[in-house]
């Protein structure tokens, strides 16, 4: 079922919670929703459910206008945090609820509820647990629970708010990947809330980035990580080192370092450069004279993170950069080393436009490293 979101807007009192935004969900797709505390994720959310009303525009789920529908009427799944489990029923009688509570036509009989509950057990791997109550279980195997009790109900729609915030980070990865099967197989269109940027990249084949009740930019993720539209979804989406000049001659510049142009950008204003596009130099190069001092070396992961610090010019924060192991080996760099920077690729944000336009360098890295 296609979710189509018309002008929708919404005031709380004279608090603009969401501006007029529009937005189109393709059938069997899931969506994060991401962005800051109050950026207006929920209510949205909320919007599509139909536990809110919007002020203004439409909700299309398919060609089915279900503005004015009441939530029970939607037929959308819900799994919130905070919409928990009952408690005085088995694991099995939650799964069951949603289908008992089915007017009388609708409802499956009682030797069909008991089949599909088991085949929503089995497929949340759950089934040695029916009679358990809520109380006997794990946080990751409520959350499995609430999830097989929303599906219980074949809903074309599942909406879902922070599902696994209150999990700790390995049961919040595991069911993500168990999610992600999960809508493979079953191919429910689905929405979810999160602000947890590992979770919308890696569930997401849309990712709906908002603040102060607007769309920034939605995307498939890898997309979003790498073309970036504003400063915003740019700070927002992993590190990005920024190096803010003014233009002369067409170098940026900034106390004792600078950044060489490409010659169409002659404006003043601010690189964006994620970590892996830049390289470490011996020495300044023909592209960028950027001294920096090594503050910390990370070796866990499958690079090793450097955190830089410059020297004679500023930034705001300190600058990242991502090395291979095999790279970092050769430079064989230590906290209060000096090394030299220089870009391969950058989003440059000048003082005039708002989106970025794209520039990239030659390489011209050089060996060794400059001890102080
Ligand atoms: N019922 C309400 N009455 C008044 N203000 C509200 C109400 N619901 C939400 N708001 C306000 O609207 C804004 C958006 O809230 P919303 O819950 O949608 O944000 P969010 O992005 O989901 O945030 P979080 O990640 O913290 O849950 C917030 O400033 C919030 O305080």
């Amino acid at each position: 079922m296609s979710i189509r979101i018309e002008n929708v807007a919404k005031r709380f009192g004279a608090f603009q919670a969401l501006a007029p935004l529009s937005l189109d969900i393709g059938e069997g797709e899931m969506v994060g929703l991401l962005g800051p505390s109050g950026s207006g994720k929920t209510t949205l959310l909320r919007i599509i459910a139909g536990l809110e009303g919007a002020d203004t525009g439409r909700i299309w789920f398919g060609s089915r206008d279900v503005s004015e529908l009441h939530v029970r009427d939607r037929r959308v799944g819900f799994v919130f945090q905070h919409y928990a489990l009952f408690k005085h029923m088995t694991v099995a009688d939650n799964v069951a609820f949603g289908l008992e509570v089915l007017p009388r036509h609708e409802r499956p009989s009682s030797a069909q509820i008991k089949q599909r509950v088991g085949d929503l057990l089995d497929m949340v791997q759950l089934n040695h647990l029916a009679q358990r109550f809520p109380a006997q279980l794990s946080g990751g195997q409520k959350q499995r629970v609430a999830l097989a009790r929303a599906l219980a109900t074949q809903p074309e729609v599942l909406l879902m708010d922070e599902p696994f915030g209150a999990l700790d980070a390995k049961v919040r990865k595991e069911l993500r990947q168990w999610l992600r099967q999960l809508h493979e197989e079953l191919k429910f269109t689905s929405v979810f809330v999160t602000h947890d940027q590992d979770e919308a990249l890696e569930l997401s084949d849309q990712v709906v980035v908002m603040s102060h009740g607007r769309i920034e930019q939605v995307d498939e993720p890898a997309k979003l990580y790498a073309s970036p539209q504003s400063r915003f979804v740019f700070d927002f989406l992993g590190h990005v080192n920024v190096f803010e000049g003014q233009s002369y001659r067409g170098r940026l510049n900034q106390g004792q370092a600078w950044i060489q142009l490409p010659e169409q950008h002659l404006d003043s204003g601010e690189l964006y450069m994620r970590p892996h596009e830049m390289r470490v130099t011996a020495n300044p190069t023909t592209i960028a004279h950027l001294p920096l001092k090594v503050m910390a070396v990370n070796p866990v992961g499958a690079e090793v993170r450097l955190e830089l610090v410059p020297l004679g010019w500023e930034t705001s924060s300190p600058w990242e950069l991502g090395l291979s192991h095999h790279e970092y080996q050769r430079w064989s760099l230590k906290r209060g080393d000096q090394v030299y920077v220089e870009p391969s690729k950058a989003h440059f944000f000048s003082q005039h436009t708002a989106a970025p336009s794209e520039i990239s360098w030659p390489c011209t890295s050089t060996a060794g490293v400059v001890e102080v």
